[in-house]
């Protein structure tokens, strides 16, 4: 039988990255000599990238910019955030307690990130979670990204899994629709970076903590998609 898993989106879903990401889009700002902005003001665009962040910040200014200023300042943005990685990001609560419960029961792990592979391993490595996972696909490391089905289906299949025994965990509607289009259910968290509340883009389910990400759960989910084939959109 295949080993069941659990897909992690990252920033957002698994770990906080929110005011890391922020204080990398100041330094970025600062270089350029505009004040810094609020976490609040960034709201869904922090788990967007660097790029949207910036023209997020400047929009919100009315502030014209470039196509050159603006990778001027996502290279900024990226030496700065990459350097201080893991900053103050943590994981979010009850997430280890999620995954150790579910590795007991003899699920396996990945992650399926927008964010580029190499500084999504150097958080987790350096957050001390590289361990639990059999891989971790980003942004860069297929020539498709979600809302793609295809990045979400080849990192079950890097991890050794099947689309009928998986389930995604995500915390966007990229997320969401990424599981839709690959015929995988999901669980949306409701306190990651989103635009909308989760609960409007149609997951399988929706927590407010991982604590109610409980096996009953997960096997319940897996249960429903048992014997349904993935249809990539
Ligand atoms: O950094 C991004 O663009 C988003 O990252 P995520 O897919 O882990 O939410
Ligand atoms: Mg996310």
């Amino acid at each position: 039988m295949t080993q069941p898993l659990l897909v992690f989106d990252l920033d957002g879903t698994l770990v906080d990255t929110a005011p890391d990401l922020v204080a990398s889009l100041n330094h970025s700002l600062a270089s350029a000599g505009v004040e810094p902005a609020e976490r609040d003001s960034i709201g869904f665009h922090v788990g967007m990238g660097g790029r949207a962040m910036i023209e997020r910040a400047y929009a919100l200014r009315a502030r014209t910019l470039s196509p050159i200023e603006l990778e001027k300042l996502a290279a900024i943005f990226l030496a700065h955030y990459t350097d201080n990685i893991p900053g103050t990001s943590k994981p979010y609560p009850g997430v280890v307690e999620a995954i150790e419960r579910h590795k007991v029961a003899g699920f396996g792990f990945a992650i399926c990130t927008n964010k580029p592979e190499a500084l999504a391993l150097r958080l987790i490595e350096t957050l001390g979670l590289a361990p639990y996972f059999s891989a971790v696909c980003g942004a860069d490391t297929f020539p498709f990204r979600k809302p793609d089905a295809r990045h979400l289906l080849e990192t079950i299949a890097r991890a050794g899994g099947s689309p009928d025994a998986a389930i995604m965990v995500g915390d966007s509607k990229t997320d969401i629709h990424t599981a839709q289009n690959a015929g995988v259910p999901v669980v949306a968290v409701d306190f990651g970076y989103t635009d909308r509340h989760v609960s409007e883009y149609d997951p399988s389910v929706v927590i407010s903590a991982y604590d109610e990400l409980t096996l009953a759960l997960s096997n319940k989910l897996l249960a429903a998609s048992r014997g349904r084939v993935a249809q990539p959109a």
